[in-house]
């Protein structure tokens, strides 16, 4: 079977600086696949290159076999590729559809004449988007909130908007930069069903960057791990608990 995203040889300098040197890793379709690391280890470089934020100094990145090197965010986008960053990007003062509703932007075909004269297929498009969004925010249990402001929500609800977003964009490949980062037990655990019912509805493959050991440990099927822009193990939660290499170069020095 081919893979969703084959990355090889990814290497990226920034001056004299070498922040990754040499990566590979394949995930395929409906996978939960997480980078681990410690702090400067080279995986938000590895997200920024998978985004299109970052151009690899050297190295290929294929969705389902097509060469993305080069290609700026929105393309990605459009192939399939939708991320979360560390800090959220919601528009507080619209609400949770609206905010959601943004992330399939790019699958709107109407025009802003047709928004203006109200269209039938306008209308139409906007109901089924809205359809959509419901579906979404149903797997979330954000269903009741759809109509409230962002502004008002706690922060973990508004994190969980922004998967939402990334979702509504129906990627192949969904990029969660630290979901739960700065979330306490119960949101992190709404968080990682919440990621897992989205695998299990859309079959949707995922790279997961997170420094809750806990939570990658219980929701990847495999992760990688790297140090010092190197690639250093890949293998399956136990595995990676249990290499040698892993313990050495992150568990051991994270305390
Ligand atoms: N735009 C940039 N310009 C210069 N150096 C950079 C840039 N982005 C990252 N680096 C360097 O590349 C290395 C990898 O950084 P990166 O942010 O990818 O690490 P990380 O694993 O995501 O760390 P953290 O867990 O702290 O987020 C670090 O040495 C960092 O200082």
């Amino acid at each position: 079977m081919t893979s969703l995203l084959e990355v090889r040889d990814l290497s990226v300098s920034f001056g004299g600086v070498k922040a990754l040197s040499g990566v590979s890793f394949d995930v395929k379709a409906g996978e939960i696949f997480s980078i681990i690391g410690p702090n400067g280890a080279g995986k938000t470089t590895i997200f920024n290159c998978l985004s299109g934020l970052y151009r690899p100094t050297a190295g290929a990145i294929r969705l389902e076999g097509r060469d993305l090197v080069g290609l700026p965010p929105k393309d990605l986008a459009t192939l399939g590729i939708a991320r979360t960053f560390q800090n959220l990007g919601l528009f507080e003062h619209l609400t949770v559809m609206e905010n959601v509703l943004l992330g399939r932007h790019h699958l709107m075909a109407t025009s802003l004449l047709g928004n203006a004269l109200r269209l039938r297929s306008t209308v139409r498009e906007e109901r089924e988007n809205r359809a959509r969004v419901s579906e979404i925010l149903e797997i979330f249990s954000l269903a009741r909130e759809a109509d409230t402001p962002i502004g008002v929500l706690p922060y973990g609800v508004r994190k969980l908007i922004e998967i939402a977003r990334a979702l509504a964009m129906e990627p192949k490949l969904l990029l969660l930069d630290e979901p739960v980062a700065g979330m306490n037990h119960e949101e992190t655990h709404r968080i990682s069903e919440a990621i897992l019912d989205v695998r299990r509805r859309h079959g949707t493959g995922m790279v997961l960057v997170e420094h809750d050991m806990r939570m990658v440990m219980t929701i990847s099927d495999r992760l990688m791990a790297i140090d010092f822009g190197q690639h250093v193990a890949t293998g399956t939660p136990h595995e990676i608990q249990n290499d040698p290499r892993v313990i050495e170069a992150y568990l051991g020095r994270a305390a």
